[in-house]
């Protein structure tokens, strides 16, 4: 990408169980303000390369590095200061089930502040709550009482509580009705904007990647075979990309992309 300044850089990334190879010779570039998609079939170890990103897996071999500081062999003082700077919506929103909405968003920022009295920390949280797009009311409440979009946002919300420069999204939209998924991708989009933000999403969501992706990096045969956007894409002539674009359900998605573009 013209200009891209490198916000995540992986390089000849290896990674494997026992004697499953999950990636070899996995390179990839993730520039500042871009909302990169990142789409490959089930079992092509997208989320394996987000986890090597951000440090949860230890990768057999390659570089990383993320906000220009390499991320293997770090120690734990080094990446927790790194760590502070990205946020992640795990894929069921990884709340704390035991704990509110409001104090599950307090748990990153007691982590990094914990001088910060109760009522900073809850005016943080309430805030957070509706940049993540949620009621004041669902601050006291606990994830069992809330919807499958609601625990999204309210997982959203503590990736923001500490204001990050990155944000980590593993498949944001799945299992929400289509409605709830297009307002989540307009509230993505309009975070990344106002917050001037890098998005790493991965999804399966062709909806996602036709409303909000600048790029769309494609994982297959153990390495990211293609980066580009939709067009870029569709013109190589890989079976995988091909199927999945041009497929049913791909051609439904450019066409509600279209109808959107025209309204
Ligand atoms: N901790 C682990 N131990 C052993 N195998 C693992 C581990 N984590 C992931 N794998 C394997 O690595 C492969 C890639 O998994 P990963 O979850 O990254 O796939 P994915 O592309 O995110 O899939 P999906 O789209 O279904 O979520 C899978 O075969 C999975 O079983």
């Amino acid at each position: 990408m013209k200009g891209c300044q490198p916000v995540i850089a992986v390089k000849g990334l290896a990674n494997r169980f026992g004697e499953a190879v999950i990636h070899e010779d996995l390179d990839l570039t993730v520039c500042r303000g871009e909302i990169l998609g990142v789409v490959g079939g089930s079992g092509t170890g997208k989320s394996v390369l987000m986890r090597s990103i951000i440090g949860l897996q230890t990768p057999a071999a390659g570089e990383i590095e993320v906000l220009g500081e390499n991320m293997i062999g770090r120690e734990e003082d080094e990446a927790k200061n790194i760590r502070r700077r990205w946020g992640i919506l795990f894929q069921n929103g990884a709340l704390f089930s035991t704990l509110t909405v409001a104090e599950n968003v307090e748990v990153p920022i007691r982590e990094y502040f914990p001088y910060l009295k109760p009522p900073l920390l809850d005016e943080i949280a309430s805030y957070k709550i509706a940049m993540g797009g949620l009621p004041a009311d669902a601050g006291p409440k606990y994830p069992a009482e809330l919807s499958g979009g609601m625990i999204k946002r309210a997982g959203l919300a503590r990736a923001l509580a500490l204001d990050p420069e990155l944000l980590f999204l593993d498949e944001p939209t799945a299992g929400l009705d289509p409605i709830s998924a297009a307002a989540f991708d307009e509230l993505i989009v309009s975070l990344q904007k106002r917050l001037d933000l890098t998005v790493f999403l991965i999804t399966h969501d062709l909806d996602t990647l036709y409303a909000i992706c600048d790029r769309v990096a494609v994982i297959a045969d153990r390495k990211v075979i293609a980066v580009g956007t939709i067009p870029e894409l569709l013109a190589l002539d890989h079976p995988w990309i091909q199927e999945y674009f041009n497929g049913p359900r791909g051609r439904a998605a450019a066409d509600t992309a279209k109808e959107h573009a025209q309204a």
